[in-house]
């Protein structure tokens, strides 16, 4: 019976997500046919009459808002061959991947990269962004060498590739190159997938004997591959190039790198190339750096959250729970999880219990997920446990992802690695501890769920601490205070004897190897916990050992890191000869392709802007309000477009009342 309900809401939350998108934008005029033709194609297809998506077009002298600008617009996977795209795709995606309607991002963007455009598009977290653009491309793959509509028609060769998507993390890119062979599995098409930490030889061996014609790839291997001429793979016309998670692939981290790449790649005078950069989150500055890949005068740009929209979805209600101490924040993640399971099971309606825990640093990551298998040991009710992150071998990496995908129940503790793109099915809670490097790390992280019409519940379990921090970095969400969950608030240094939780996360703490332990303090120490006063943090991570592992002095720091926090102004410390910091342990694991790259990698894009132009702040391009002066270009209206959402930011947007 469950099984039936659970079912249920999986076959009404597809629908959901087919048929709520074609609301939003396509609201069928009253007093006009809900049929017209369109002169382009003569094809029989909605015209909406108005439009919750705002778009700029080279093509056009100013943005276009409503979609009565565009008419034509296809907005059926099954209308496709309409405009121009192969049957034996369609059937993919409405036999094999069952899907009916587009989302909006599907149907705007898939419509102008259809039409040859470049795309810069920014949607949501969990609206479809994938189909978006490897629809496009596997149909600009398929334009240039019709056999390859057959399977094993055509020639498939590893020195002839004609696509390739960039994509930060390796997990990311196998998942595109999953949904990529699910679309293209009756066509001849082939699709490869290059990613760091795997065997190069065996990836190598299978490229060459079966060729490629798409490569869904992380940068640093990409660049291995296209640089080294010993490989024998090369894209010398190459038709099309996609960067996901575009403001992450532009910023500081990757930007290089990609430049790099650029440079084994055909010159675009030469060959024509189509780029396409999408992501949930597109701040000013990588919309400036967004000039180097696209075409200035045949580019599209497309963001689909409205102006007065906060840029979560609003089926995902957001929680933040401020606890006295960081020794409070185990025992109320434990509370938060025996609580929610319970709920799961009470209701049949919900779905089970299957969560996101994210964390600032490996170590911490290591440490939470060992402290739950230890607590799942004695608490039958808490689900499996798996992590991810950049200290796991990569096999055991795509395992965890492979095996928390499939699972109905459980709980992943992730670095950043997890943080965007990632596609885990029925994800219903996604909770942080400590808080996100940004705001856009944030948004990303609750985008694991409620993907695909569905609900998820988000929660943020910070110290008091750092409570002003959450108010700085997060403004403009739909943040409430949780207030419900006793342990967050208890004084533990007072109380005796301390509640159960405390007690069974101290248990738990003697599974997790000292190493581990010390690391997560140094770790919290280093870099993880920004803006507080240095005393303060040292005493906060002093009571977390205390009072949350039971160890009866603080884990010892080097001289050298104690000179760091400050020398013999900070109290509180240990100081000592310790084995040297494995520094991998201690950073920011934002999922660089190279792996445990210490405190260099960053999980989100760099802090900036989200949409939300328009309304109050927006509209000045339009020329309505404010003196601004119009845009030279299509480029300086994109980035003023983005620009609003970061003055927003700055100046409107609404303080967090939590
Ligand atoms: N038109 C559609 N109808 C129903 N389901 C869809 C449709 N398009 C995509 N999906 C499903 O929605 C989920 C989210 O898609 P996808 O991962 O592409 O989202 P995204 O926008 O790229 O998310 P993120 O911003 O987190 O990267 C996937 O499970 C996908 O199968």
């Amino acid at each position: 019976m469950m099984k039936t309900s659970l079912l249920r809401q999986a076959a009404a939350a597809r629908v959901a997500l087919a048929v709520r998108p074609a609301q939003a934008a396509f609201r069928v005029s009253s007093t006009a046919l809900p049929f017209s033709r369109s002169s382009r194609n003569s094809a029989a297809v909605y015209r909406p009459a108005s439009s919750l998506l705002r778009f700029y077009s080279s093509e056009s002298a100013a943005p276009a808002t409503t979609d009565a600008a565009r008419p034509g617009r296809i907005t059926r996977f099954a209308d496709l061959p309409q405009i121009g795209v192969h049957e034996r795709l369609v059937a993919s995606l409405t036999r094999g991947m069952k899907y009916e309607t587009m989302t909006e991002i599907q149907s705007s963007t898939i419509n102008a990269a259809l039409a040859g455009k470049d795309v810069v598009a920014q949607a949501k977290t969990g609206t479809g962004k994938t189909l978006a653009f490897l629809v496009p491309i596997v149909q600009r793959i398929i334009d240039n060498d019709a056999a390859l509509a057959m399977p094993r028609g055509g020639r498939a060769r590893s020195d002839d590739i004609r696509a390739i998507v960039v994509s930060p993390t390796r997990e990311l890119a196998e998942q595109i190159g999953a949904e990529a062979k699910r679309l293209c599995h009756g066509t001849g098409v082939v699709v490869q997938i290059a990613v760091g930490g795997t065997q190069k030889n065996m990836m190598l061996r299978k490229t060459r004997m079966e060729g490629c014609h798409l490569m869904i790839a992380t940068p640093g291997r990409l660049h291995d591959l296209l640089s080294d001429q010993s490989t024998g793979i090369a894209a010398p016309n190459l038709a099309a190039l996609v960067l996901d998670e575009a403001d992450r692939m532009l910023d500081v981290g990757f930007k290089a790198e990609l430049e790099s790449i650029s440079e084994f790649l055909p010159r675009r005078d030469e060959v024509p190339r189509q780029t396409l950069l999408y992501s949930a989150t597109l701040p000013k500055n990588v919309v400036n750096i967004a000039r180097q890949f696209i075409n200035p005068t045949n580019f599209e740009f497309v963001q689909t959250v409205k102006s007065d929209e906060a840029p979560t979805h609003e089926r995902v209600p957001q929680f933040i729970v401020p606890c006295r101490g960081f020794e409070n924040i185990g025992p109320t993640l434990l509370e938060l999880t025996r609580r929610e399971i319970q709920k799961s099971l009470s209701d049949p309606e919900r779905l089970p219990f299957k969560a996101i825990v994210f964390l600032p640093t490996t170590a911490s990551v290591m440490c939470y997920s060992r402290l739950f298998r230890g607590l799942k040991s004695r608490d039958r009710s808490i689900p499996r446990i798996y992590d991810i992150h950049s200290k796991l071998q990569q096999n055991s990496r795509t395992r965890s992802a492979e095996d928390f995908r499939a699972t109905t129940s459980g709980i992943l503790f992730s670095s950043d690695v997890s943080a965007r793109g990632m596609d885990f099915p029925n994800v219903t809670h996604v909770i942080q501890l400590h808080l996100p490097q940004d705001r856009d790390l944030y948004i990303h992280r609750i985008g694991r769920t409620g993907r695909a019409g569905k609900q998820g519940e988000a929660y943020l379990l910070a110290s008091d601490l750092e409570i002003p921090g959450a108010r700085d970095r997060l403004p403009g969400l739909p943040i409430q205070r949780c207030t419900d969950l006793e342990s967050a608030s208890l004084d533990v240094t007072k109380i005796h004897p301390l509640p159960a939780v405390f007690t069974d996360m101290k248990e738990a703490a003697q599974f997790v190897p000292e190493d581990i332990l010390r690391d997560t303090y140094t770790s919290f120490l280093g870099h993880a916990i920004k803006d507080v006063n240095r005393q303060d943090l040292v005493n906060e991570v002093n009571n977390l050992s205390k009072y949350s592992w039971g160890q009866d002095e603080p884990p010892m720091v080097s001289q050298r890191f104690a000179s760091q926090l400050g020398g013999g102004r900070v109290r509180g410390l240990r100081i000592g000869d310790v084995v040297p910091q494995r520094s991998s342990f201690g950073g920011r694991d934002g999922g660089r392709d190279g792996g445990f790259g210490g405190f260099g990698g960053r999980g989100g894009g760099r802090d900036g802007g989200f949409g939300g132009f328009g309304g109050r702040s927006g509209g000045g391009f339009r020329g309505g309000r404010g003196s601004r002066p119009p845009p030279r270009d299509g480029f300086e209206m994109m980035e003023r477009l983005a620009n609003d959402g970061s003055r927003q930011r700055g100046r409107n947007r609404p303080q967090p009342s939590f």
